[in-house]
């Protein structure tokens, strides 16, 4: 045996083995050879392993702890030393008999025994050869057999396979030793030095992490080559069982590691943060739950809002989400919950802003008073939401305003206009990229009360779309029975808007929500006369215009006639925001001057006007003579207020066809065929001869065809220009007229009274023929603006033509 060759086990304290004993010594081929040929004994003591299996040429400590097997190896150690090993079948048999042990076993020879303190006996031994058990003889005092002699079936010294499989257990071998953190490295030199092929198969087997019963069968088997291949087997099962635990280990101290170091520089961080004064998140937390503190909200509320703060605590600062959740909590921060402002209610004082902030609408602002008059008795907000309705720039919006400061309260104004997704009125979900609450929260946000005067603009051009229906979002908003608990999507909760006092704008009625509009009490504003615009000139718009360009009254002054020039030739429209843009013009004109040093003291003249205004770009809508056949002014109403327009038609010789132009809608068309045709039917009650008809093609026409027409308010004035036509009699001089007519001979009433009779006073005329319903309407109007006109009430389309064509001849009539 070459004594420098050795194997250390882990199992066993060496150094107590090397200072009693020789080395372990490994088994050479030589041993080999020599053990195949040593005799083996008839019988043998046999000793049962109850966890292990031994290989031949293999070093195990056993130790002993049953009576039995410690005077087996008491005996053998006295004597021959060699014994037989036989692992037990189950390892919980305390006193197995020969039924329990296994057949095949190991003859050992053994190397030391140990007394341990307990009472154990460790025995050191080394296995020699295989055995079979032939016959159990006695099994007291300890277990002896009879045994035979096994076989080994060695493949050729050159067999390539063979080689080639012990190759490959030798380097899976030393993989395995380096990938296991409880095997020693030194037993990689062991494996090196192991010169005897069944030893290092034995070496292997032993020393590896299978069951006793797959040691076992290893043992078993005779054919050497197969017992290789089967422990190559049994290694690579090993190996990639231990690749995966180092993987799932070295993964597991990755993350942490990865852990420990986003700590770290969180740690470090936040010393950095302290020592540049910013706020740490916990500051920041503190100082949330501080301002929350203070909040008055509802229990409700502030259960939510704890919810969401320990939420964001538990959050890494680092991650986007922290920033989202930031934002939502500071939202409920920002709200004002049940915070109000006392409101005045003094209605004297009401009536004085109005008046001083806007001048003339009288009964808009006596509706108003009224409004805050029941306000103030009910006590309550549950009263219908304000729409004013009118053309644009009559003072919609600026009424909003002055009520706020009325009553004292915050003002907010959004613009509906265009808006076309429920989610810009109810806000986004929080979980969207970007995600805002609705308009109405924000703007609460901004008014920082919970009942500001709120001023819904334009609320007619809500529009739908396929993002949702806004106008469904308006109705929760505006409806006194749901709004106690609108609910904002990026809120998440319930927010009481029924303390909030909504007023809306709106420049037609007919593209209002029918349900919305249910909800709102119309007060309508109509537009203004000249003379009420050069009033609101001269006590509103210039001195505003004045202060914004940084003048005073001294600086710059408009007289009546000039700013009654502004109005009429360079504005056509009922409010006056077209009014205001041309004084902010002169007022610039004036600034420059007087910037300049030119002139301190400026009063505008008229030819100062077409200086800077340039020459008037807009004729009055002038009536105009009466000289022609055919031609009759009508009233309309239109989206900016009320205008006046023509009627014109003319014959030519044909075989009777009429033609319609000038842009007019279905409805319009269809007045001027009723009123061919009532014509036609009643021709002799106008005196005209029948037979024109047939010989004269009729062409009626409407001017400035750019601009789309449509209604039935143009039918009276169709029927007076086709019978003026065919009679070539002169119309009434100044006259205009509205009103629908039918097959009958009818005439209905009509809307937008207010506005064409301010269009009929522009227009200088100076008698308007109506219905006779609509005259109602008119008892309706301020005496003001109705000064200077005669009314002329009509039922039927008779008494039209009785007051409309007289009986004088145009200058150049035609003979029919
Ligand atoms: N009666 C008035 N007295 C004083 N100023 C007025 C009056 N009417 C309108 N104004 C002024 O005209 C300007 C335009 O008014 P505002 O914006 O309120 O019009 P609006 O009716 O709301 O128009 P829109 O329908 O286009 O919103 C404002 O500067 C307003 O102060």
């Amino acid at each position: 045996m070459k004594k420098s060759n050795f194997i250390t086990l882990d199992s066993l304290s060496l150094q107590e083995f090397d200072e009693n004993s020789e080395l372990i010594p490994l088994m050479t081929p030589e041993d080999e050879e020599a053990i195949n040929n040593e005799e083996l004994p008839e019988t043998l003591p046999i000793l049962s392993l109850r966890n292990t299996v031994l290989f031949p040429g293999v070093v195990i400590p056993i130790t002993a702890g049953r009576d039995k097997s410690i005077k087996l190896i008491n005996d053998a150690n006295k004597g021959g030393k060699v014994i037989g090993v036989v692992s037990q079948k189950d390892e919980s048999v305390e006193d197995p008999s020969a039924k329990d042990i296994n057949e095949t076993g190991t003859v050992a020879r053994i190397l030391r025994v140990l007394k341990m303190p307990d009472g154990n006996v460790t025995v050191i031994i080394q296995g020699k050869k295989r055995f079979k058990v032939a016959e159990v003889l006695t099994e007291d005092p300890y277990m002896n057999a009879t045994i035979r002699d096994m076989a080994e079936a060695k493949p050729a010294v050159n067999n390539k396979e063979f080689s080639a499989i012990i190759d490959s257990i030798k380097d899976l071998a030393l993989e395995i030793i380096k990938e296991s953190p409880n095997i020693p490295s030194e037993a990689s030199f062991a494996i090196k030095n192991i010169e005897s092929n069944s030893f290092l198969i034995n070496f292997v087997s032993s020393n590896m992490n299978i069951s006793v019963a797959e040691k076992q069968s290893l043992l078993e088997m005779n054919d050497l080559k197969k017992r290789a291949l089967a422990t190559l087997k049994f290694m690579n099962v090993e190996f990639q069982k231990l690749e995966l635990k180092n993987d799932i280990q070295s993964k597991v101290q990755m993350d942490m590691s990865q852990q420990q170091r986003e700590y770290f520089l969180h740690q470090q961080m936040k010393t950095i943060q302290e020592e540049l004064g910013g706020v740490s998140h916990d500051e920041e937390i503190e100082e949330m739950k501080l301002r929350a503190s203070e909040k008055q909200w509802s229990k409700e509320v502030a259960k939510h809002f704890d919810k969401e703060i320990s939420k964001m605590q538990r959050m890494n600062p680092q991650v986007a989400e922290y920033s989202i959740q930031r934002n939502y909590l500071e939202l409920f921060l920002d709200l004002p919950w049940n915070e109000f402002s006392t409101d005045k209610f003094d209605l004297k004082y009401a009536k004085k802003v109005l008046d001083r902030d806007h001048f003339g609408l009288e009964d808009v602002k006596r509706r108003i008073i009224e409004y805050l008059a029941v306000l103030k008795l009910r006590n309550d907000m549950k009263s219908p939401i304000l729409c004013l309705y009118g053309p644009p720039g009559v003072g919609k919006t600026s009424l909003g305003k002055s009520i706020a400061e009325a009553l004292g309260r915050e003002y907010v104004r959004i613009s509906l206009g265009g808006l076309r997704d429920e989610a810009e009125i109810r806000g986004h979900r929080k979980t969207y990229i970007g995600a805002m609450p609705g308009r109405i929260i924000q703007s609460l946000k901004k008014a920082g009360t919970s009942n500001p005067v709120f001023v819904l603009d334009e609320i007619d051009k809500l529009s739908n779309s396929h993002q949702g229906d806004p106008s469904s979002a308006m109705l929760e908003v505006l409806d006194p029975e749901q709004n106690n608990e609108f609910y904002d999507n990026f809120l998440e909760m319930g927010y009481d808007l029924s303390k909030v006092m909504f007023i809306a704008t709106s420049n037609s009625l007919s593209t209002i929500q029918p349900a919305l509009r249910d909800r709102m009490e119309i007060i309508n504003v109509t537009g203004y006369t000249i003379e009420e615009k050069v009033e609101i000139a001269k006590r509103h718009l210039l001195p505003k215009q004045l202060k914004e360009h940084g003048l005073t009254e001294s600086h710059i002054k408009i007289g009546k006639a000039q700013l009654e020039k502004i109005v009429e030739g360079y504005t056509r429209e009922s409010g006056v925001r077209g009014l205001e843009k041309q004084i902010a013009k002169m007022v610039r004109y004036a600034a420059k001057n007087i910037a300049m040093e030119e002139d301190y003291n400026i009063k505008i003249s008229n030819e100062d006007v077409i200086e800077v205004l340039g020459g008037p770009k807009l004729e009055r809508d002038k009536y105009e003579n009466n000289n022609v056949a055919g031609v009759v002014t009508g009233l309309a109403w239109t989206r900016v207020g009320g205008d006046i327009l023509f009627i014109e038609s003319i014959l030519s010789k044909g075989k009777g066809t009429l033609s319609i132009t000038g842009n007019l809608g279905k409805v319009m068309k269809e007045s001027a065929t009723i009123a061919m045709e009532y014509i036609k039917s009643n021709a002799d009650s106008f005196g005209i001869d029948s037979a024109i008809f047939d010989t004269y093609n009729v062409h009626i026409h409407v001017p400035e065809g750019a601009t789309p027409k449509d209604g039935p308010s143009a039918g009276v004035t169709m029927l007076t220009s086709l019978v003026s036509l065919f009679t070539q009699k002169k119309v009434k001089k100044s006259l205009a007229m509205t009103g629908e007519i039918t097959l009958r001979g009818k005439v209905l009433p009509v809307g937008g009274i207010k506005e064409k009779i301010l269009a009929a006073k522009r227009a200088r005329i100076k008698e308007i023929l109506l219905c006779e319903e609509n005259k109602r309407d008119i008892d309706e109007i301020k005496a003001d603006y109705l000064k200077g006109l005669t009314f002329h009430y009509v039922t039927d389309m008779s008494d039209v033509i009785k007051i409309a064509v007289t009986d004088q001849k145009v200058k150049h009539a035609k003979k029919l």
